[in-house]
């Protein structure tokens, strides 16, 4: 069986297209299909010197991989003129439809999985659209209440409890019901999606050196040691809440398969010091399967060729590797 993967190039004056046309230049074991307007992609690979034949898909067809130097487009329109490099407004619609799209294709089993390159959330907004990001837009499409985000490299899984929030909000959003869905999902997942039978899962405190024994913040005491306790009475092998300054060494992470961050920034810096260009965003708890690239839209380098694109194209083989287990089980 082959296998259907819709892929959203994200914000078209970054390194988005750039990404799709340099991976179009091989073969894959499955069928790509960039949600996308052609012309973008016309455009940027005259710009880069590459060639590329876009070739309309059908969703009636039998799915087939294209051959290396053509990919599979469906077309959505842009909003305006695309100059590589140059944020515009206009085009924020366009980048969110395609997303919707992509988000409804995969609900329909049109597709068996999203790759999705780099959109700029900045932009998004300024064109009037509330966006803080693929894991939360994915999430609201298809009407689910609790996703998880987690960043993946050799060696080092990380999920967060919250996401895209100011840190401002973050204490308050580390509740028990928080803590409870996303360690469910993070091991649900671990288990079906990676076929970890008893994931070992290191956590995070949320204040300097774990709250110091509530002297440094109460955070532990009364919310995650509690949900820690209740979930590891029920089967569950977590190990925290554990200082963030100090987990992530060897020591620790050789016996563990993922670590639990409370926000953003507290775990993925370490990630992404790790194995930045060569890690891989999953959205855990989707009803469909969604990966991601690990940077953003470096418009310093839309249009120059002077791009990696190792992310991208881990976050396609992922996406492949998941869902064939998908249709295998
Ligand atoms: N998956 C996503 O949609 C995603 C992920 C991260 C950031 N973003 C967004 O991207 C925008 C820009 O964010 P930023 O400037 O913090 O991060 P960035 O990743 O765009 O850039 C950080 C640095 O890394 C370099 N870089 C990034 N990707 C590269 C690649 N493939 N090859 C070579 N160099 C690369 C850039 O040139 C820059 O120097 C923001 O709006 C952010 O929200 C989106
Ligand atoms: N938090 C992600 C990262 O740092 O790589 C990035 O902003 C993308 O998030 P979404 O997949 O939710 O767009």
């Amino acid at each position: 069986m082959c296998l259907r993967i819709a892929i959203t190039p994200g914000e078209p004056a970054g390194i988005g297209p750039d990404l799709v046309i340099k991976l179009a230049q091989q073969m894959w074991s499955a069928q790509l299909v960039a949600v996308v307007d052609r012309t973008i992609i016309e455009k940027r690979a005259i710009e880069l010197g590459e060639s590329i034949t876009l070739l309309p898909f059908e969703a009636k067809t039998e799915a087939k991989p294209a051959p290396a130097g053509c990919l599979y487009y469906l077309q959505v329109d842009k909003g305006t003129h695309v100059q590589a490099g140059q944020l515009d407004e206009k085009n924020g619609q366009y980048v969110l439809e395609t997303l919707r799209i992509a988000s409804e294709k995969n609900m329909d089993g049109t597709f068996d999985a999203v790759v999705t390159g780099p959109v700029h959330k900045g932009i998004i907004n300024r064109a009037g659209i509330s966006f803080s990001g693929h894991t939360e837009y994915f999430a609201l499409q298809s009407n689910t209440s609790d996703v998880v985000m987690m960043l993946a490299t050799e060696g080092l899984r990380v999920a967060l409890v919250t996401t895209h929030i100011p840190l401002a909000y973050v204490s308050r959003a580390v509740t028990t019901e928080r803590l409870t869905k996303v360690v469910n999902i993070l091991h649900d997942d671990l288990q079906s999606k990676f076929g970890i039978e008893k994931p070992r899962v290191l956590v995070c405190g949320l204040n300097p050196h774990a709250g110091e024994d509530g002297h440094l913040g109460r955070e532990e005491i009364e919310t995650i040691t509690p949900a820690l306790t209740a979930l590891n009475a029920q089967g569950m092998n977590l190990i925290g809440p554990l200082p963030a300054d100090t987990l992530f060494q060897a020591k620790y992470l050789d016996n563990a398969d993922a670590v639990l961050a409370m926000y953003h920034d507290q775990g993925l810096p370490v990630l992404k010091y790790k194995g930045f260009g060569n890690s891989v965003n999953i959205t855990l708890g989707l009803p469909f399967i969604r990966t991601s690239v690990d940077h953003g839209t470096a418009l310093d380098l839309a249009a120059t060729g002077n791009i990696e694109v190792g992310s991208f194209d881990l976050a396609i083989r992922e996406a492949i590797k998941l869902a064939n287990k998908k249709a295998l089980n």
